[in-house]
């Protein structure tokens, strides 16, 4: 792999790969953009079965990040990290602490918090060795496990979908597939099942399936057929590119709205949607519930502020749609350019130079 040349293709800032021996920490940090400010994003544990397919990962996740954080108001920039291992397996204190140590050692430009594979406690020893992480426990002053609050948030943008493919943004009646039962699909199906959704979920977890069945009476697939199930909106919210060549064709919903990342394999399958009628409501900015509320830390975490603001993925997810029509472009294109125009207005008005809150400007380098 050409690693500069990758980096070149979309801009990234940095890399930087973590070894621990003695704890077997592999872990890869991808800093995509700081341009908003510090790159927050989340870290991914999961067993990588090549080197190359971890860095493709945290790269497209770290960019993905940039996106969500520009595209939800925040004054942060994006990054992510992964660490290869299997989370069920390969967890110790020491690999947590050794992460949090090369965090420390960034100096601020990278925070970070939880994803697929970690957990509130994973976030705590991180938390011995570095201030830059969020979503630890509450007894910190912490706002916690993001995921419930990224389940609101797409809850929220379902509706908005909804709205956009059916006039109403009323879920009673709708049958939804959701894609992967865990941290945040199922508190997104308690919201679904109060409504009066029926549910049709699925997972390689089986016990994470027979939860949701007992809990909400959700009709169980495997995970193959959950793409060809007759029902209006489709939830993915396990893994990434699981909208493409051979899943589109099976689709029979109107709306795709899901918590997880890189819905689109390739941007050509989002042109495929739309060429299909099916409404997309965009990942990173469904999504950004979690990152809404771990970023409100920063300012001294409060719970009513921070759901105020996620509650604003409905207006933002209908705005999208407002501009897709008005310029003739698919969805995914309309949220791209409302974060980029974002971080370019930023950089535009940064272009001055400011003497740095810490007073040490070029001067007092002498
Ligand atoms: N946790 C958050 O706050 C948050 C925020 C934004 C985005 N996301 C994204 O949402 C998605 C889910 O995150 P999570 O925190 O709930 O993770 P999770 O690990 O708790 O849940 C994912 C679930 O998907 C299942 N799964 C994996 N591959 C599958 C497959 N091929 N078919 C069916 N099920 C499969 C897993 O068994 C697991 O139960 C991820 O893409 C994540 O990046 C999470
Ligand atoms: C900072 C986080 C809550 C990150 C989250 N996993 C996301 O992808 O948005």
């Amino acid at each position: 792999m050409e690693i500069f040349k990758k980096m070149e293709e979309h801009d990234y800032e940095q890399l930087v790969f973590c070894q621990d021996k003695n704890s077997g920490l592999k872990a890869i940090i991808c800093i995509h953009d700081t341009t908003l400010g510090p790159a927050l994003g989340g870290t991914r544990m999961w067993n990588y079965e090549t080197e190359e397919e971890a860095i493709e990962d945290a790269i497209r996740l770290g960019r993905g990040m940039t996106y969500k954080n520009a595209a939800a108001g925040l004054n942060l920039g994006g990054g992510k990290t992964v660490i290869i291992g299997d989370p069920l397996k390969d967890k110790n204190e020491e690999m947590f602490r050794a992460f949090g140590r090369f965090i420390q050692g960034l100096n601020g430009r990278y925070i970070t918090a939880e994803d697929v594979g970690t957990t509130v406690a994973d976030m705590d020893m991180i938390h011995e060795e570095t201030d830059f992480v969020t979503g630890i426990s509450p007894a910190f002053g912490s706002s916690g496990n993001p995921s419930p609050v990224t389940a609101y948030g797409a809850y929220i943008g379902m509706k908005a979908a909804a709205m956009e493919a059916y006039g109403d943004d009323s879920l009673e009646g709708k049958t939804v597939a959701v894609q992967g039962v865990g941290n945040v699909a199922y508190p997104l199906c308690e919201y679904l099942h109060k409504e009066g959704a029926k549910l049709i979920v699925t997972d390689i977890n089986k016990e994470a399936v027979q939860r949701a069945v007992e809990a909400f009476g959700a009709t169980a697939v495997e995970p193959n057929e959950i793409y060809s199930v007759e029902a209006d909106i489709f939830a993915p919210c396990a893994m990434g590119a699981i909208i493409n060549d051979e899943t589109i064709p099976q689709l029979k919903v109107k709306v795709v709205a899901g918590s997880a990342n890189n819905q689109l394999k390739e941007q050509r399958h989002g042109d495929e949607l739309e060429a299909r009628g099916i409404v997309y409501a965009p990942d990173f900015v469904i999504n950004s519930g979690g990152v809404i509320n771990v970023a409100d830390e920063l300012y001294g975490y409060n719970n009513e502020r921070a759901m105020k603001r996620v509650e604003t993925i409905y207006d933002s997810i209908t705005r999208i749609f407002e501009i897709a029509k008005r310029d003739g472009i698919p969805s995914y294109i309309a949220a791209d350019r409302m974060a980029e125009e974002r971080i370019e207005r930023v950089r535009n008005s940064r272009s001055q130079f400011l003497r740095n809150g810490h007073g040490h400007d070029i001067l007092s380098r002498r």
